[in-house]
C-alpha cells in the first residue's frame, strides 16, 4: 500500500445561495520520501486538495489515507507551510519554532535541542531571541520551516511556500528545503505557479485542470533530473525540454478557459 493515497476525492463548497466543485476524481498515490508538486491555472484547486491531505476540510466525496490511517482532521503527522510564514510577531524565534511541540505536547529538553539544533543548520542560530519583523523574508520562511519539521511530521505540505521571495533567496531556499527534506526522508506535495520550480524539486508533477479541478496530465521528472539539487537541476540539459512541454500543455488548458 502507498504511503500516501488520496482515492476519488471530490470537494463542493457550499454557500447560501451557491454550490462550487472545486475539484473532481482527484487519485494520487505517493511513496515514502517522494516529493511531488500540483501545478495548474489559478483556482484548479490547489488549495483545496492541500488542505483535505492536511485534514482541514473534509471532501464531500473520498478519502485520503496517509501511512495505512485515514484522515479524519488535523494531526500531527502533517506539516504545512506556506507563502506567509505565519510567525507570531509578538513572539521570539525560539518560542516561535517551540510552538507545534508546545501544542502537540511533545516539548522537553531533547525536542528542544534538536530544534534549536536544526535552526543553526539553517544558519539562524544568532536570531533565537529576535522577533520575527527583524529578520528578512528568506530567514522568516527558514524559520518557518524549522518549526514545521520540528514536529517530525511525517508528511510536508508547501503552498507556494518560495512565492513571495525575491528569485535569488528563492533559488537559495528551494535548495534549502530539498536538501533538509532528502536529509530527513521527509515526503512532500509542492503546490507551486512556477514550472520551473516544480522540475527543479520533484519527482513526479501533477498538472490540473481547472472548473472543476482533476489531474490533466502527469510528468515523470527522469532521475537525473529528480536527485540534484534544484539549482544545478535548473542548469540541467533536460531540464528545458521538460519546461516546454508542461508549458505548452498549461497553455492549452488556460486557452480553453479563455485566460
Ligand atoms: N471557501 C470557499 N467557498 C466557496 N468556493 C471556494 C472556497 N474556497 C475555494 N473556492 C473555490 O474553489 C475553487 C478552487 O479554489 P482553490 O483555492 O483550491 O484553488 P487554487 O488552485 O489554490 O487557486 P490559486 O492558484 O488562485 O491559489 C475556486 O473556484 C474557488 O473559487
Amino acid at each position: 500500500m502507498s504511503f500516501l493515497q488520496i482515492q476519488d476525492v471530490s470537494h463542493v463548497y457550499f454557500s447560501k445561495n451557491d454550490r462550487t466543485l472545486a475539484i473532481t476524481d482527484i487519485n494520487l498515490t505517493i511513496e515514502e520520501g517522494e516529493f511531488i508538486s500540483i501545478i495548474g491555472p489559478s483556482g484548479c484547486g490547489k488549495t483545496t486538495i492541500l488542505s483535505i491531505v492536511a485534514g482541514l476540510i473534509t471532501p464531500s466525496v473520498g478519502k485520503v489515507i496517509l501511512d495505512n490511517e485515514s484522515i479524519t482532521g488535523p494531526n500531527k503527522n502533517t506539516g504545512y507551510m506556506l507563502q506567509q510564514d505565519y510567525l507570531f510577531p509578538w513572539k521570539t524565534i525560539r518560542e516561535n519554532i517551540f510552538l507545534g511541540l508546545k501544542l502537540t505536547g511533545q516539548l522537553n529538553e531533547k525536542t528542544k535541542q534538536k530544534t534549536l539544533n536544526l535552526l543553526k543548520k539553517m544558519g539562524l542560530g544568532h536570531v533565537e531571541n529576535q522577533f520575527p519583523t527583524q529578520l528578512s523574508g528568506g530567514m522568516r520562511q527558514r524559520v518557518a520551516l524549522v518549526r514545521t519539521l520540528a514536529t517530525n511530521p511525517k508528511l510536508l505540505l508547501l503552498d507556494e511556500p518560495f512565492s513571495a521571495l525575491d528569485f535569488q533567496t528563492k533559488l537559495k531556499l528551494e535548495d534549502l528545503v530539498f536538501k533538509t527534506l532528502k536529509q530527513f526522508e521527509k515526503t512532500a506535495i509542492l503546490v507551486t505557479h512556477d514550472i520551473g520550480e516544480a522540475i527543479a524539486m520533484s519527482n513526479r508533477i501533477y498538472l490540473f485542470t481547472n472548473r472543476p479541478g482533476t489531474v490533466h496530465k502527469l510528468f515523470n521528472i527522469p532521475e537525473e533530473l529528480s536527485k540534484i539539487p534544484p539549482f544545478e537541476a535548473r542548469n540541467h540539459p533536460l531540464y528545458n525540454e521538460i519546461f516546454q512541454g508542461i508549458w505548452k500543455e498549461l497553455e492549452k488548458l488556460e486557452n480553453q478557459n479563455e485566460y
